[in-house]
């Protein structure tokens, strides 16, 4: 599976674009015994049903298989063939491991039916809840879902997770400004976006600190500004792109609210024309209590894993909308990594690969037995 992973290292895709990494997919299943697999596609995902012994109900296993708009740097020799592409979030690892417990299950059925969930679009726009309320899903729609992420921060051997929220609320954000471009020379016939923009980007770090409850956390990043073409033209439009992340859905709407209110107040401060895009929006990733408990307890007892119960995190997951119809769990499997989520260098340890499909194999058997 470390070199199935290293092959999907090489192929990553945007979210809903995700072709050549779904038929390679198609083509690992195609080389399994299909006495007890059913295979559907939705859109660029994958659905696999393995047929219990003795079913009474299907227990499912998610993964994501989207890679991100960014540039390698990890020196790989396996390094993305795709230029502008990386898997930098370890949907490649993901993959490797739904596919090595696929194989194991197709060889090794339990009692239940398991449905594994190859899931596009998870870095955005979010394929989890349209592909959530497709037929395709709802027919074979799980009674328990479970999935992992990887954790940079935590070395091989350790998985992470908590009852209740594991990952934040988020929204997208996407603002943009139309002024007045103009010569360099003449300011006071053109109506400059950059000072606008600027004055925004700053007024906006003042939310977190002046508008949210702080015992409430949130996040409000501006991951890309764009503005201007050149050094002697005055910039007439600009754009602000960012994310909102928090753990309430009280400060979620409180911070849309002020930024509404802050940006009316520059549209009125630089006679400019604003327009608030919110992009997409995922609900936080909210554990099952119970299971979560008995899942920690018997990595415990069953396995050499070391069990960490974790804080919270403020990145996003739209395996959130899952959570909310289907109970489950997501957590954490240690990568050990100095370079964490979306970093060009990032490098997990591929030795996770196996370690996670032995104690998810051993966990969905126990599971899935009368
Ligand atoms: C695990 C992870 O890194 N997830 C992404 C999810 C992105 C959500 C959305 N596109 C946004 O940017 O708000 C994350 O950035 O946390």
């Amino acid at each position: 599976m470390i070199e199935v992973r290293r092959r999907l290292h090489q192929i990553p895709e945007p979210g809903f674009a995700e072709f050549k990494t779904q038929r390679f997919i198609l083509d690992s299943l195609s080389r399994l015994p299909r006495d007890r697999m059913e295979i559907r596609t939705w859109r660029t995902g994958v659905l696999v049903k393995i047929r219990g012994d003795n079913p009474v109900r299907r227990i499912g296993w998610r993964t994501d298989m989207d890679g991100l708009p960014m540039e390698e740097e990890t020196g790989y020799d396996f390094r993305s063939q795709h230029p502008g592409y990386m898997h930098a979030c370890g949907h490649d690892m993901h993959m490797a491991i739904a596919l090595g417990l696929l194989s194991h299950f197709v060889e090794n059925p339990v009692d239940d039916d398991l449905v594994f969930i190859f899931q596009p679009a998870e870095e955005g726009p979010g394929g989890a809840q349209p592909m959530l309320e497709s037929e395709e899903f709802q027919s074979w729609k799980p009674d328990l879902l479970f999935g992992l992420h990887i954790g940079p921060d935590y070395p091989v051997g350790t998985i992470a997770t908590r009852p209740g929220i594991l990952f934040a609320n988020t929204s997208e954000l996407y603002i943009d400004l139309v002024g007045q471009s103009g010569h360099a020379s003449l300011p006071h016939r053109s109506n400059d976006m950059v000072i606008a923009a600027s004055q925004l980007a700053m007024q906006l770090q003042t939310i977190i600190s002046r508008n949210v409850d702080p015992l409430d956390s949130a996040i409000l990043t501006l991951g890309k500004v764009t503005i201007g073409t050149r050094q002697n033209i005055i910039p007439g439009q600009a754009r602000l792109e960012g994310t909102i992340r928090t753990l309430s859905l009280e400060a979620m709407e409180a911070i849309q609210n002020r930024i509404r209110a802050l940006v009316s107040g520059i549209e009125t401060g630089f006679a400019c024309e604003a327009h608030i895009d919110w992009g997409s929006r995922y609900c936080q990733v909210e554990n099952e209590p119970a299971l979560t408990r008995e899942f920690m307890d018997w990595a415990r007892r069953n396995t050499d894993m070391q069990v960490v119960e974790c804080r919270e995190a403020m990145a996003g997951e739209d395996f959130g909308y899952f959570l909310r119809d289907i109970p489950g769990f997501m957590f954490w499997l240690g990568v050990d990594t100095p370079f964490g989520l979306h970093h060009p260098q990032i490098q997990p340890k591929e030795d996770a690969i196996p370690a996670a499909i032995d104690l998810i194999s051993r966990y969905l058997t126990w599971k899935a037995k009368r």
